[in-house]
């Protein structure tokens, strides 16, 4: 799961990008199929699960406590389920790797069941902030021995019954909400979460769809979202739709890239999750969507992306939840654009894989772009559609959306003496949420090596 072995790539400039790929399925989907039917009582099947090292994560963590998770050799995944309350004890620490989304939601599942378990993961995941899910979970019984200031490795201790609480999300996190309401599934009465601003909603679809009692209300504070406890869960046939925050690298790729003209089929369009789409449309962007259609109880569309003159744009505050992790590559389209890109409110960034804010200002100054780094996100004044200068080494920082939002600006950098347009000093991370980035890029390229 680690990368002890950093591996440096050297990206090249990139001529136009054409053709069509299909977009793998959604990280955030694909481990909520696997915790909910690991909870579900029988059989599920999942079709077109994100085969990624995150996912991964939370698969060999639900083996561990009790249930069964099989890949066919026809690509569908088969669990079987434990039953709400059924999670057993692990008999080692469960390595999270780099997946933020699997720890949080899984301390959610283990903290309403009568087990310990220890939660470890890589440096970067062991840098971040997990006071954020202590702090409910505690408030429901659960008890926690972390190491200093929230952080991995971690020692939970849950318990059976929970006390069900009401919960005000001081943070817009969809990992807080759904840790608190798996939590829930297991806790007699009603577990309620109070959603300020409104996160990605796939814990609530999907939970309904496997037969839990979920209700959502607007209120003057937000969403309430109240789960009833002692849930059945039915066992369920999932297909995941492709993931949006993955092909937002292929969109802005072809956007930035004279000549390009690609559609990315299977895109997810929930819209808690389609900002980035919003933003890029406001700046000139074409994105067409073909056969708008429904898959796994989600909306979906083919999109058509030809390249497009972008220009800067404030990039509305209220936008930032549903594109929170496609920050880093609206930074390479606004370093394209003509005049000022002003993005802010968007502070989460800083504790996600790496600060987001920091890594893509060092990143982008490597090659030659202007950028300010702000408090809560980026000022940049963009080349207008001219190639940046390039060369140099860029940090990825066990990142793999910084690693794949420089791999896409370095597509439209000047070609340099030395040939590569800039080097990832470790294309590794790339693993964690989308193994095949670089071999659609060069199908697209139309080099199907
Ligand atoms: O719930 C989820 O699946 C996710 C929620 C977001 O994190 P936060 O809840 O920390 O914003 C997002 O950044 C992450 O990639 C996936
Ligand atoms: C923030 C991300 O994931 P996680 O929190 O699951 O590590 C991401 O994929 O950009």
């Amino acid at each position: 799961m680690a990368h002890p072995t950093p591996a440096p790539l050297e990206i090249q400039p990139s001529g136009p990008l054409t053709g069509r790929v299909r977009v793998p399925g959604d990280k955030s989907i694909s481990h909520r199929s696997l915790m909910f039917s690991a909870l579900a009582v029988g059989t599920s099947r999942v079709t077109g699960l994100l085969e990624g090292e995150d996912v991964l994560a939370t698969a060999a963590a639900l083996r561990a406590m009790g249930a069964s998770i099989v890949r066919g050799d026809d690509g569908v995944w088969t669990i079987d389920g434990v039953g709400v309350g059924g999670l057993l004890q692990p008999a080692n620490a469960l390595d999270m790797g780099n997946s933020g989304t699997s720890t949080r939601l899984l301390m959610g599942l283990v903290a309403s069941h009568p087990i310990i378990a220890t939660f470890i993961g890589d440096a970067s995941l062991s840098k971040r902030p997990m006071g954020r899910v202590i702090t409910p979970l505690s408030q429901m019984g659960a008890e926690f021995t972390s190491s200093p200031g929230g952080r991995l490795p971690l020692m939970l201790r849950g318990i059976c019954p929970a006390i069900p609480i009401t919960y005000t999300l001081p943070v817009a996190s969809a990992q807080v909400k759904s840790a608190v309401l798996l939590a829930g599934l297991n806790t007699p009465g009603i577990t309620r979460v109070i959603e300020p601003v409104a996160t990605r909603d796939h814990s609530e679809r999907m939970l309904r769809g496997f037969g839990a009692k979920v209700t959502v209300e607007p209120s003057p504070q937000g969403r309430i979202i109240a789960i009833t406890g002692e849930a059945e869960l039915l066992p369920q046939e999932i297909v995941v739709p492709g993931d949006p925050s993955s092909a937002a690298f292929l969109v802005v790729a072809a956007t930035i890239v004279p000549g390009s003209d690609i559609v990315v089929e299977n895109v997810g369009l929930n819209p808690t999750r389609a900002g980035l789409f919003t933003a890029l449309r406001m700046m000139g962007a074409s994105i067409e969507e073909l056969d708008r259609r429904e898959v796994g109880g989600e909306p979906v569309a083919d999109l058509r992306v030809r390249h497009a003159a972008l220009t800067g744009i404030e990039i509305p505050p209220d936008l930032a939840p549903s594109m929170i992790d496609e920050y880093p590559v609206l930074f390479v389209a606004a370093a394209y654009a003509s005049g000022r890109t002003i993005a802010r409110g968007a502070d989460e960034l800083r504790v996600k894989e790496s600060d987001r804010i920091a890594a893509m200002a060092a990143a982008l100054g490597v090659i030659g772009a202007r950028v300010e780094e702000v408090e809560d996100g980026m000022i940049i004044d963009g080349s207008g559609g001219d190639p940046l200068p390039g060369g140099g080494t860029v940090a990825t920082l066990l990142d793999h959306r910084i690693a794949m939002s420089m791999a896409v600006a370095a597509l439209h950098c000047r070609k340099t003496n030395a040939g590569a347009a800039l080097t990832l000093d470790d294309a590794s991370p790339v693993a964690t949420s989308y193994p095949a980035f670089f071999s659609q890029i060069r199908q697209l390229q139309g080099d199907a090596r």
